[in-house]
C-alpha cells in the first residue's frame, strides 16, 4: 500500500529551513520521547522550543503524556533536538507523518537517532520498570506491507533496497551498559526484541500468546517506522524501552493493561532515563563515535 500523503523532499526542506531560520542550535542528535518520557527535554540547557501546531508542515500529537513540542538545546556542548511527544498510526497518521520529523532531522544535520517507547512486557523474566535496550525489533505492521518507504523511492535519502540487520547501534548499547552499571542500576536493565504492532487496543490473550512465541520480549505501539527511516537515511539508531506493564498472558486473573498505569511507571523511571540518556549523548565522543 502506497503511503497516502505525498511528501516531496522539498516539503522536508521547508520544515528544516524554517526550522534553521528558527534557532541557531544545529543539533547532531535527536531523541524521540516515548509516552510519559517527554521529560528528558528538561536535561537540554539554552532551550529553543516549538509547538508542533506552529512548525509548517508537522503532524500534531494527540496522545496523553505526548506535549507536543520539539526542544532544540544543549547538552555538555552536544546540540540536540528532543521531540516531546511522537506521532502514531492508531491516531490516524499516515506512516510518512509518523516518520517526516526523522527526515527533517537529517536535513538539519542529525546523525544519530534516540528513541524511546513505553512497552509491554513479553518476557517472563521482565518487570515493570525495567529499562529494555533494544536489540533488534520486530515490524509487524511492515510485514503486513505498512510500510513508510513504500512509494517511489527517494535516492537523495537512501536506498530502494535498505537492508535492516544490525540497524540498533552496537557500540552505543555497549556504551548504555556501562553507564547503567555505573549509575548502578544493572539491575532494572535487559536487552531484548522490540515488536511493533498498529494499536491502540491492547493485546488479546492469544496475541500475547503468540508474540512470546515468536521471541518477543516487549511489545509497543511505535519506534519501527521512526527506525526504518532514520537507517535507510544512514543515521545511526539507539532504542530504549521502557518497561510499564506485565502483557496478560493468561485467562486467569490479571489485571488488565490500561494506559494511566503506563504513564505512572513512565514517571516513576524518569529520572533513571533522563541520567541514563544524558549519560550515552555526553559520552559518544569518548567512545569515538560520530556525534
Ligand atoms: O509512544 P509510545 O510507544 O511510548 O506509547 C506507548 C504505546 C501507546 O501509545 C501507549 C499505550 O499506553 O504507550
Ligand atoms: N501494544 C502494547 N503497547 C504498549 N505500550 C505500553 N504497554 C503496552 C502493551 O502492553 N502493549
Amino acid at each position: 500500500m502506497h503511503c497516502k500523503d505525498q511528501i516531496s523532499h522539498k516539503d522536508y526542506q521547508r520544515t528544516a529551513d524554517w526550522l534553521l531560520s528558527q534557532t541557531q542550535h544545529r543539533p547532531k542528535v535527536a531523541i524521540i520521547c516515548g509516552s510519559g518520557l517527554g521529560m528528558l527535554a528538561d536535561t537540554l540547557q539554552c532551550q529553543d522550543s516549538f509547538k508542533y501546531s506552529d512548525i509548517p508542515g508537522f503532524p500534531q500529537s494527540t496522545v496523553q503524556g505526548h506535549a507536543g513540542k520539539l526542544v532544540f538545546g544543549e547538552l555538555e556542548g552536544k546540540i540536540c533536538v528532543c521531540m516531546q511527544g511522537r506521532f502514531h498510526m492508531y491516531e490516524g497518521h499516515s506512516l510518512c507523518k509518523v516518520t517526516f520529523p526523522v527526515r527533517v532531522f537529517k536535513l538539519l544535520g542529525v546523525e544519530t537517532l534516540i528513541v524511546t517507547n513505553a512497552a509491554g512486557a513479553i518476557a517472563e523474566s521482565y518487570h515493570c520498570g525495567d529499562v529494555m535496550i533494544i536489540r533488534d525489533h520486530i515490524n509487524f505492521p511492515g510485514l503486513a506491507g505498512l510500510n513508510p518507504l513504500i512509494g517511489p523511492n527517494d535516492d537523495k535519502f537512501g536506498p530502494r533496497f535498505p537492508p535492516m540487520s544490525g540497524v540498533y547501534d552496537k557500540d552505543l548499547q555497549k556504551l548504555a551498559f556501562d553507564i547503567c552499571k555505573s549509575m548502578g542500576v544493572s539491575q532494572f536493565v535487559q536487552e531484548g526484541v522490540y515488536c511493533m504492532v498498529g494499536g491502540p487496543n491492547f493485546e488479546s490473550v492469544a496475541e500475547a500468546k503468540l508474540l512470546y512465541k515468536l521471541g518477543v520480549d516487549a511489545v509497543g505501539m511505535s519506534t519501527a517506522p521512526e527506525v526504518l527511516v532514520a537507517s535507510h537515511c544512514g543515521m545511526r539508531v539507539f532504542g530504549l524501552s521502557l518497561i510499564t506493564n506485565k502483557v496478560v498472558k493468561s485467562y486467569e486473573g490479571s489485571e488488565p493493561t490500561n494506559h494511566e498505569d503506563v504513564l505512572a511507571v513512565s514517571k516513576m523511571r524518569s529520572e533513571m532515563l533522563q541520567k541514563l540518556i544524558s549519560g550515552i549523548i555526553i559520552r559518544m565522543d569518548i567512545n569515538n563515535n560520530k556525534a
